[in-house]
């Protein structure tokens, strides 16, 4: 039985750091396990230009304690507005690593997103042009359309007509968690990339509702059915370089996670890559780990792979009740409970 496992340091391909007093207490997580993360753009207001990723950079650089590593890779939130001149400056900045794509009213702070894709046709031209991924939250927002189904209705209504009108755009279809777009993924070409949480890996639908409502279980894309929590098990152990790890680890204060109207989202990067580990190993496929969460995503953008190493053991450890999120408190993943590997 493995004891220990000694992979290149990875990478995470969707993270949400948020800003000032959240931002400080939840970069150590990250910045322990993960040599780069690329950072979300949804704060209020949206990082929408060049300049304010730079400023927000700075933020994050200002929050790292001494001797990490870090480095934030930066994005864009794109609007109904983004011009193709402001991705020209995006791609000239160097830190800027991708647009994202938020459907005004998908998910947390997507108020300001994209109505229709048709007003970024100047923006999507550029970012195909210049090789700048778009990242895409990959849900219709159409209220007659079941919650469980909109990523699936996405990529018939959106993504396939998108990657007509654009067939060398680099996309990376953000958080999947359906049988249909891991398929969708795998059989699209090499422009074509996704990220799989390690929440979708471990649980199904039923994790929402065990013994009651279970708010902090909720994000989204909403879990799902279990033939789909396999389907992308098949894909993130399967080797191919198209699946690689984006955590969506996404802190919210307890108080807005139990409430009324609870908001979507779990936070998960206390123990970012344990629980892909614990996923890979229910799956037999360890060895498949290193690929996934330090090579696929690094050779996707464009970036050097990693050269030094993280070593997990497999040993349990009790998840605290509670995080400290600045003055107020977060439950992360598995709170009280145990996971079975350790970061050493
Ligand atoms: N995943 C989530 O449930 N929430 C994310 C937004 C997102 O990634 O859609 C957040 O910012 O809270
Ligand atoms: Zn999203
Ligand atoms: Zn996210």
């Amino acid at each position: 039985m493995t004891s220990s496992l000694t992979i290149t340091r990875p990478d995470d391909w969707h993270l949400h750091l948020r800003d000032g007093a959240a931002l400080q207490a939840v970069l150590p997580d990250t910045a322990r396990r993960f040599g780069r993360a690329i950072v979300m753009p949804n704060l209020r207001p949206p990082v929408t230009t060049t300049d304010l990723a730079q400023a927000y950079r700075q933020r994050i650089l200002a929050a790292l304690q001494p001797g990490d590593r870090f480095e934030p890779l930066m994005t864009l939130y794109l609007t109904d507005k983004t011009s193709a001149e402001e991705i020209r400056l995006a791609k000239a900045s160097g830190i800027v690593h991708g647009v994202k794509l938020y459907p005004a009213g998908a998910t947390t702070n997507s108020d300001s997103g994209v109505t229709n894709l048709g007003h970024c046709v100047p923006a999507l031209e550029a970012m195909q042009e210049l090789g700048l991924p778009l990242l895409v939250h990959a849900e219709v927002t159409d209220a007659d359309v079941d919650v469980f189904d909109r990523e699936k209705v996405f990529i018939e209504r959106n993504m396939r007509p998108l990657l007509q009108r654009f067939p060398a755009l680099r996309v990376v279809f953000e958080h999947i968690t359906t049988r249909e777009a891991a398929q969708f993924v795998a059989e699209s070409p090499d422009n074509i990339a996704a990220t799989i949480t390690a929440h979708h890996l471990l649980m199904n639908r039923n994790a929402m509702f065990s013994g009651g409502m279970r708010p902090h279980h909720y994000c989204l894309p909403v879990l799902k059915r279990e033939d789909h929590r396999l389907a992308l098990v098949a894909a993130a152990t399967s080797g191919s370089p198209k699946f690689f790890l984006g955590t969506d680890s996404a802190p919210h204060p307890q108080s807005a996670k139990e409430s009324a109207c609870g908001c979507a989202g779990m936070y998960t990067s206390h123990a970012g890559i344990e629980l892909y580990a614990e996923a890979f190993e229910e799956a037999g496929a360890l060895n498949r780990l290193e690929g996934f969460a330090s090579f696929y995503g690094a050779d996707f953008y464009g970036l050097p792979r990693n050269t030094d190493t993280v070593t997990l053991v497999k040993e349990s450890w009790q998840v605290p009740d509670n995080l400290p999120l600045g003055e107020e408190r977060l439950v992360p993943l598995r709170a009280g409970q145990s996971i079975g590997w350790r970061l050493l």
